[in-house]
């Protein structure tokens, strides 16, 4: 099956968690427990745990993500980081539109496209989130929703950019709730991500991707979720702030 050729990959969402001596103790915490893991293991930290966390997983198997990123090169955006000014640091990963970025900070599609565009062409690979709210879901319009936040996302990259993009299919009403799409409606959404990709590009393009579901996946959940498909992986909000449970998930995305 594809899923056996693709990567699977957990990443933590840290969101705005830690402080440095937090960061450094979970951090810590986690590198034994990630060291004889065979999926990815990201974790997505605020910007000021970025460089705490490069330099205490140097020469392990964790890698340091970003949890946004703007689009311009620099100039006059108070309060923005640059993509440059990640790879700079050494930072290969970063998430771009995140449902609390859009909902919080009027992220639209379109900057979406335009921040996913600037990491991708600055040789970072993108954790793409996209999701439906509950209203979007009881008017049964997930499709065309996840489809067009899919759609403008990718528009203008290559098929060889998309190979560097990972998409988080993640349903608003699931986050942070401890509601939980079941394994089966988060594999339909995560198929229908598939078959869109691969109307886009082709289906080999489309079959390589790595495509997680995120929203309140733990411990006790992953196992089911993680069988499924096309589930590679989860991002990873309140239990990634938590080493032993992250490490449960890592484990079972290692099987
Ligand atoms: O980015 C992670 C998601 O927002 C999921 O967060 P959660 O696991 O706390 O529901």
């Amino acid at each position: 099956m594809n899923k056996a050729l693709r990567k699977a990959i957990i990443a933590g969402n840290w969101k705005m968690n830690k402080n440095r001596k937090e960061a450094a103790e979970l951090i810590n915490a986690l590198k034994p427990i990630a060291a004889d893991k065979t999926c990815g293991v990201i974790i997505c930290v605020p910007f000021t745990n970025l460089e705490t966390a490069l330099s205490l997983t140097e020469g392990t198997n964790i890698e340091v993500g970003a949890e946004n990123v703007h689009f311009e090169k620099s100039g006059a955006f108070t309060g923005e980081i640059s993509a440059d000014m990640l790879t700079e640091m050494g930072v290969k990963y970063v998430i771009v539109g995140h449902s609390e970025r859009r909902q919080y900070f009027g992220e639209t599609d379109e900057t979406v496209n335009k921040r996913t565009t600037a990491a991708i062409e600055a040789g970072m690979t993108v954790i793409l989130c996209v999701g439906e709210t509950l209203a979007e879901r009881e008017l049964g319009i997930t499709e065309e929703v996840v489809a067009k936040q899919v759609k403008v996302a990718l528009h203008g990259l290559t098929a060889d950019q998309v190979k560097n993009i990972v998409i988080a299919y993640e349903p608003v009403w699931a986050i942070g709730t401890g509601k939980t799409a079941t394994a089966e409606q988060a594999e339909e959404v995560c198929a229908f991500i598939r078959a869109t990709v691969a109307s886009l590009y082709d289906q080999a393009i489309a079959n390589g991707m790595t495509i997680q579901y995120g929203g309140s996946m733990n411990e006790k959940n992953c196992a089911e979720l993680l069988a499924k498909e096309n589930i590679d992986g989860g991002l990873i909000g309140g239990a990634s702030l938590v080493a032993e449970k992250f490490g449960v998930l890592l484990a079972e995305a290692s099987k």
